[in-house]
């Protein structure tokens, strides 16, 4: 063990904390006077430095499967950029016909109550100490409303007046100025926000000038998380969060607070030295999606093994089928992972398919993908079936299908958030054929999801709770003399049951995944005590 001084006295010491095994001590007396001091920094990773990734994070020491790494609260939250119409108290959308506006600053509230919440009250009082009020009577379902991209710059720029130390914060946040300069979506920033939010907020040029409103506003594009505890999410900034590194198979899990602080914990184990990474994309998109998403929005081309490798750890993730013949069912890919968009090849036969080609079926299937009737197991049977003779077998389109169809099958409660899950009553009354292919797929995904994403704890949560719902349902038509099979499928249920509440334990109630959560801690007591474990 490398030898420092100690914290409080500066004498050579050996011990170190033992979560952060960064600080060190002389003695027990002089870790614990100094523990209020240590605790908001005491985690177990550090902050290194490199010329390709800027400052990213690395474990002290060995992380365990499911430990939490951080929490922290935000430093500052608002609307996403392009929104529509939401309360700027809880952050929810709001309708036409269904809100009050603010009786101080005019912007719409879902109640009053929301009048009083405190991020509110930054924007609301700038514009009464300027004697205006602002008007919004533009409502068009999701449709982006122009007026809410200035309010989360407007809520960052604020504090620098009011909170030093999160204003320093926010300040050694890359905003990847120079990067951005000049580009399609800076001409859009500087007209939609430099030049509108001094005009809405009527602050001048003297108080916060062009240069630095677009500093903040590409600070809030790199660094901005996207929290789902409100419908629409918003945007947050997290401050030691933000140094986390992108990798499209991450090793760190991000779950959210219902009052909007960050949890970031994993489902691996992490060892000592490595680097603590979160997908910026979304991990269920196929590579060329995720690359010129990260390039578009976060200004980098990702280099991560996922990207270097075009079968995604031989799952062949976005791989057309080779039609050639019948009996090839090959893949069909990039020739190189650097040139997506030139030629593409089958592994097994050789043959090379014209990019042309790959463009019409992709388009196809992401059009009748977006076309298909809601809640369909028909549909959903349908595409995968037409679609299945094109699209290579873990193709990202007949997986998002299959997720689809995995909760339908079944599926009576509609969750928060709009979405569906499976019940046992609902269950019952599908046939053994369905109740099989619910089980089928959400095994085939969960060993798809374990190759390429690991870390994904929300879906691996869930399909693991459509298995352990459907081999219930399994179990219970099991005729009595056979007990012996049926009392092997609740064990197994019971497995899946504790594993949803493993992968799910961080979700808060308000959202879809916690209200599985509940329902799986329920459904694990019950069959602990029916099963006598
Ligand atoms: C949220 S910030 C992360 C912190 C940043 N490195 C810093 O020093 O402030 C995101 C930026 O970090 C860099 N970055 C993060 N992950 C990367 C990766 N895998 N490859 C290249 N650059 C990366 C990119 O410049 C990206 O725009």
């Amino acid at each position: 063990m490398m030898d420092g001084s100690c914290a409080v006295c500066s004498v050579a010491a050996k011990s170190r904390c033992s979560n952060c095994h960064q600080t060190h001590y002389c003695s027990k007396e002089h870790q614990k006077a100094h523990w209020k001091q240590h605790k908001p920094d005491c985690h177990p990773f550090k902050v290194e430095n490199d010329e390709k990734l800027g400052r990213f994070l690395i474990a002290t020491r060995d992380i365990k499967p499911f430990e939490v790494i951080l929490r922290e609260g935000y430093v500052v939250r608002g609307p996403s950029q392009n929104t529509q119409p939401v309360c700027l108290g809880c952050l929810n959308g709001i309708d036409e016909g269904d809100h009050i506006d603010c009786e101080r600053c005019g912007w719409p509230l879902c109640s009053p109550d929301c009048q009083h919440i405190a991020e509110h009250n930054s924007e609301c009082s700038l514009l009464c100490s300027a004697g205006n009020k602002v008007s919004i009577n533009y409502f068009n379902g999701s449709e982006p409303h122009p007026m809410y991209q200035c309010v989360t710059p407007i809520r960052t720029l604020l504090l620098k007046d009011v909170a030093a130390e999160k204003w320093q914060q926010l300040n050694e946040l890359e905003s990847h100025q120079n990067l951005r300069r000049g580009s399609a979506q800076w001409k859009n920033d500087v007209e939609g926000i430099a030049k509108s939010l001094p005009r809405i907020f009527k602050v001048g040029k003297d108080r916060y000038s062009e240069e630095e409103i677009m500093r903040i506003t590409g600070m809030l594009q790199i660094n901005g998380h996207e929290v789902p505890t409100s419908d629409p999410p918003h945007v947050a900034i997290y401050h030691k969060c933000s140094l986390l590194e992108h990798s499209c198979s991450p090793n760190v899990t991000k779950s959210f607070t219902k009052n909007g602080s960050v949890v970031l914990w994993s489902t691996l184990a992490i060892k000592k030295g490595a680097h603590l990474s979160i997908c910026y994309s979304d991990a269920l998109w196929g590579t060329a999606a995720r690359q010129s998403h990260l390039q578009f929005t976060k200004l980098f081309k990702c280099q991560c093994d996922r990207c270097k490798d075009v079968s995604e750890f031989a799952t062949n993730y976005s791989a057309l089928l080779c039609t050639k013949d019948d009996n090839c069912n090959g893949a069909v890919l990039p020739v190189s992972c650097e040139h997506w968009d030139d030629k593409w090849q089958c592994c097994e036969c050789g043959d090379i398919v014209d990019k042309r080609r790959v463009d019409i079926i992709m388009d196809r299937a992401g059009q009748d993908l977006r076309a298909m009737p809601k809640a369909s197991i028909d549909a959903c049977r349908k595409y995968l079936e037409h679609y299945g003779k094109l699209l290579y077998k873990n193709h990202f389109f007949l997986v998002e299908v299959k997720i689809q169809l995995v909760q339908f099958i079944g599926a009576a409660v509609t969750l928060p958030g709009g979405g569906t899950g499976s019940s046992h009553n609902s269950l019952q009354l599908i046939d053994s054929e369905l109740l099989e292919t619910k089980i089928r797929l959400a095994s085939e995904v969960i060993q798809l999801v374990e190759k390429l994403a690991p870390t994904e704890a929300r879906i691996l949560g869930l399909m693991c709770f459509e298995i352990h719902s459907g081999l219930s349902e399994k179990a219970r038509r099991i005729p009595l003399e056979s007990a012996d099979a049926s009392v092997e499928l609740l064990k197994l249920s019971y497995e899946y049951v504790e594993k949803t509440v493993s992968y799910l334990q961080y979700e808060p109630s308000i959202l879809s995944e916690g209200y599985i959560l509940k329902q799986a801690q329920e459904n694990r007591e019950y069959l602990k005590s029916f099963m006598g474990f």
